[in-house]
Parts: C-alpha cells; structure tokens; sequence
C-alpha cells in the first residue's frame, strides 16, 4: 500500500492521531525541545529552560506526494536542534548483546560482565515491568533463530510484546505509523512463519491481543519506521552517514521505533538529520537554514550511494520513488 493509499484507508483514525501528534504538550513520547545555540545562550541550565518552554517549531501535515510530513512553524537555522523523541520500543543489537556494552534499556554504552546489564538504578526501574515478562521465558530457540538469521525486527516485536503483556505499552501503540506492505509471499516467508511460532510459543502463559495479525501488523510498521541506532562518537556536525534508517550495519548499537521521527519523509539532500549523542534518545537537527513552511526531510539511506542504488533500496525497502530534486537531476 502506498502513502496515500494508507492515509485514504485510515483517515478517521489519523485525524484524530494527528489531533494527538498537534497536541505536544500532553506527548508523553516527545520532548517539547527546540533552541538555538546561539551565542547568547550561555549555560547549560538555560538552554535547559528554553528547551522545556518551547514547543518544537513543527506541526505533522500531509504532503501532495509522500503521505504525512513534517512542516516548519517558523524559519529554522542551520544546526539547530528542532527536538528531541524518546522512542516507543527500542532493542540492542546482537553485537552489543554478545560485547555486554550497551544498557539494555537506553542503550547508553556501558563496560558489563553480562549481556543485560542497565547503566542507571532509573533505566532498571523503568524496564522492570517488561523485563521481569521477558525473564518467565526462555528465549533460547527465539534468539538462536534470529540470530542465524540475521533478523533484528523480531526483537523489537518480542519487547514490545512484553511492554504490552506488562501493561507499559498498548497493543496498538504503533497502529499510527504507516505500514509496510507485506506481500503474500513475504507473509508466508517461512521465516515470518518460524518467528511467529517461536514468539506464540515463548508466551505460554499469553496475552489473548498477541495474535498472529497483531505481530504482523507490528513487522509491517516495524519494517519501514525503525531506525538504526548508531552513536555520533561525540561529533555533533557532519553526521550525515549517521542520518540512515533501516540497513543492516555491525556499527548499530541497536534498532528502535520512534513517534514523530517517523513521520519525517526521505529526501536524498536532506535539511534535517537525526543522530544520536549518548543513548537512544533521538535528536533532530538542521542541517541548514530551513524557511517557515518548508518541509524537513531526513535521509533514510546512505545518501552516498549513487543514484540507481539509491532508487532500487528505497523502492525495495520503502515501497516508493524517490522524485526529490538530487534524484530528479539524476545525481
Ligand atoms: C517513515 S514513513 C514517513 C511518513 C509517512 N509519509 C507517513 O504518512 O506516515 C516512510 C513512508 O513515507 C513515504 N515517503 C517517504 N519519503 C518519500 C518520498 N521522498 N517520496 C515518496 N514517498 C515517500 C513512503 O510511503 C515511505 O514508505
């Protein structure tokens, strides 16, 4: 399904999503951050308190082309943070698994003895619900076949289903991101089917809204909204490489789903940027001058790459053309 066959299907519901999205103030997932960092900006505890007192300078509209988008309120200078968005469900990578150097909740890069190990008595507390589900299971089957596998997203699916058995999660949390369109014979991809099993079989004791088309709808948000964790090393500019969703890397500290980073659509010139800094916690950034009005658009793939490379991984892993102006000029 494409965007506008998505948002023309579900538009009772995205309305009122997007009544919600509007709504920042009362969005437990997105923090109201957006400053400049102006020279007139001098401590870190002001930054702090412009940061809480405004609301980020965009606003979720619809685009002639791309489904959903996000809009500037106001014009946004180069560099600056237009917000921050702490994510819906978030997992580590096998590699950070297996290395036992990332927080199992926020991913901050932590030295530890054990492949779960939290950074903070906070981060603990807060995964306690979910962890003390996913630790009834055993996961052995699960993990060795996605390991050999290669596969990421059932991961994401697996936390989720015990953020929802745990009640810190709803079990249509995700439902106001765009699906994938999964094929029929991706649906009955044996593997699909393999996780599927393995996911019903570890929840023996199981949640009755955990149904085989629940963890299918999940995959298909999962599939084109997660993003591929990868910290900035501390470098704050030219991190346009990190500014990739989506594609397989051993350099990705983890994978996670976010709200309103979601709804950002690709451009292969991006004005915008998300990157990463200490832990999952997403941060938004202008790459240059953006005018009120305009469009921010981030760039979901190596923007390196060249033009048919880019056309064929977007077409095959996000179901569209890419018309903007780079590809449009044929670069
Ligand atoms: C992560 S979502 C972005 C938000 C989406 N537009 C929505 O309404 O939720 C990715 C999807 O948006 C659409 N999209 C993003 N960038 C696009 C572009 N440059 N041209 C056409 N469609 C685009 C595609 O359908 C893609 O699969």
């Amino acid at each position: 399904m494409t965007a506008i066959a998505a948002v023309r299907c579900g538009r009772l519901q995205l309305k009122s999503s997007l009544c919600k999205l509007q709504n920042w103030s009362s969005s437990s997932l997105l923090s109201s951050r957006s400053f400049s960092d102006s020279a007139s900006v001098t401590t870190e505890s002001q930054k702090q308190q412009i940061q809480e007192a405004s609301p980020p300078p965009i606003r979720v509209g619809f685009t002639e082309s791309a489904g959903r988008g996000v809009f500037a309120t106001r014009s946004i200078k180069s560099g600056e943070l237009v917000h921050t968005a702490k994510p819906i469900v978030s997992h580590p990578s096998f590699s950070s698994l297996q290395n036992h150097n990332v927080c199992y909740f926020c991913l901050k890069k932590i030295s530890s003895q054990h492949a779960v190990s939290f950074c903070s008595s906070q981060c603990r507390d807060q995964a306690q619900a979910f962890y003390d589900i996913e630790r009834k299971v055993s996961w052995a089957a699960f993990d060795d076949y996605c390991r050999n596998k290669g596969l990421k997203y059932p991961h994401l699916v697996k936390r989720l289903a015990c953020m929802v058995i745990s009640g810190v999660a709803s079990a249509d949390c995700l439902d106001i991101l765009q699906p994938a369109s999964l094929s029929s014979e991706m649906l009955y991809e044996p593997y699909l089917l393999q996780v599927n099993n393995l996911l019903r079989d570890c929840f023996t004791l199981t949640c009755p809204v955990l149904t085989k088309k629940w963890y299918t709808n999940v995959l298909a948000r999962i599939r084109i909204n997660a993003f591929r964790v990868e910290l900035a090393c501390g470098s704050y500019e030219d991190l346009l490489s990190s500014a990739v969703a989506c594609v397989n890397s051993e350099a990705a500290i983890g994978n996670a789903v976010y709200l309103l980073p979601s709804l950002y659509n690709h451009d292969c010139d991006p004005n915008t940027h998300i990157i990463w800094i200490e832990n999952v916690d997403a941060r938004l950034k202008a790459l240059r001058d953006i005018d009120e009005g305009e469009e921010l658009r981030i760039c979901y793939i190596d923007a390196s790459m060249d033009h048919n490379a880019r056309q064929a991984l977007l077409s095959a892993g996000f179901g569209f053309q890419c018309c903007c102006l780079r590809c449009l000029s044929g670069d």
